[in-house]
């Protein structure tokens, strides 16, 4: 095992031991740091992810973004270009079924997908991340792909990684592709990075 399956593997044991009490709790301080946040309240167009293995739990976070006004959409495991995500709306309405991995995702509808250029920000799921905004994600490179898209755009969507505190480590180590976050929210503090 590389260092990095390690540390995923470690990680992802942490968050899946949080209790049920600890993961609610969680997931309301969440919306406490975001909702206030200007990058949140300037967004109209935000991409989110639905939790899976322990992640912290956006399903408030949706509740209170879908309240304010805003469109929201999720990933979808882009149906030609393999490793690739494309973002779909998501509404209260939207039907969802599994995906490979399990993670609900609704059903293709090229008419209601957003480019990733368009979005005003996304919200990114991680595994790990470190001091320096460095992230590690569940191994698929798919943000890591996608995100890339944007090193050449114009208009690039604000970026916000979302984790339990429990998820920060010392230092991921880092390989040529990994894009780092500028901004991590965590139940108990909003922390942002300066460009390396
Ligand atoms: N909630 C959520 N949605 C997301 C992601 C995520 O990290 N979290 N992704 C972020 O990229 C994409 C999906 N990436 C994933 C990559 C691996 C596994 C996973 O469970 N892997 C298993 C092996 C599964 C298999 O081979 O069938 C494992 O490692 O145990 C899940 C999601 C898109 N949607
Ligand atoms: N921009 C990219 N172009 C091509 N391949 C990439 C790119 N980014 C990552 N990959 C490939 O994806 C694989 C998984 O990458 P990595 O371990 O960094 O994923 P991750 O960050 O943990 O997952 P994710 O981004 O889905 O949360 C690696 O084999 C890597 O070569």
């Amino acid at each position: 095992m590389t260092s990095r399956q390690q540390l995923r593997s470690h990680i992802r044991h942490l968050r899946r031991s949080l209790s049920a009490e600890q993961q609610h709790q969680a997931s309301l301080d969440l919306v406490k740091q975001l909702l206030p946040r200007p990058e949140v309240q300037q967004a109209q167009h935000i991409a989110l992810y639905l939790t899976n293995d322990g992640e912290l739990d956006t399903s408030p976070l949706i509740q209170a973004l879908w309240q304010q006004g805003k469109s929201l959409y999720l990933p979808l495991l882009h149906p030609v270009v393999q490793g690739y995500l494309v973002f779909q709306l998501y509404t209260a309405a939207t039907t969802l079924k599994p995906n490979q991995f399990g993670i609900g995702e609704p059903e293709l509808n090229c008419s209601l997908l957003c480019p990733v250029s368009q979005l005003d920000l996304i919200f990114t799921p991680l595994v790990a991340f470190d001091a320096q905004g460095q992230r590690l994600g569940m191994g698929g490179g798919f943000y890591d792909r996608t995100l890339s898209q944007l090193e050449h755009s114009s208009e690039k969507p604000a970026l916000i990684g979302l984790a339990h505190d429990c998820q920060q480590v010392e230092s991921v180590p880092v390989e040529a592709w990994d894009i780092p976050l500028p901004a991590i929210c965590t139940p108990s503090r909003f922390r942002t990075f300066s460009e390396q």
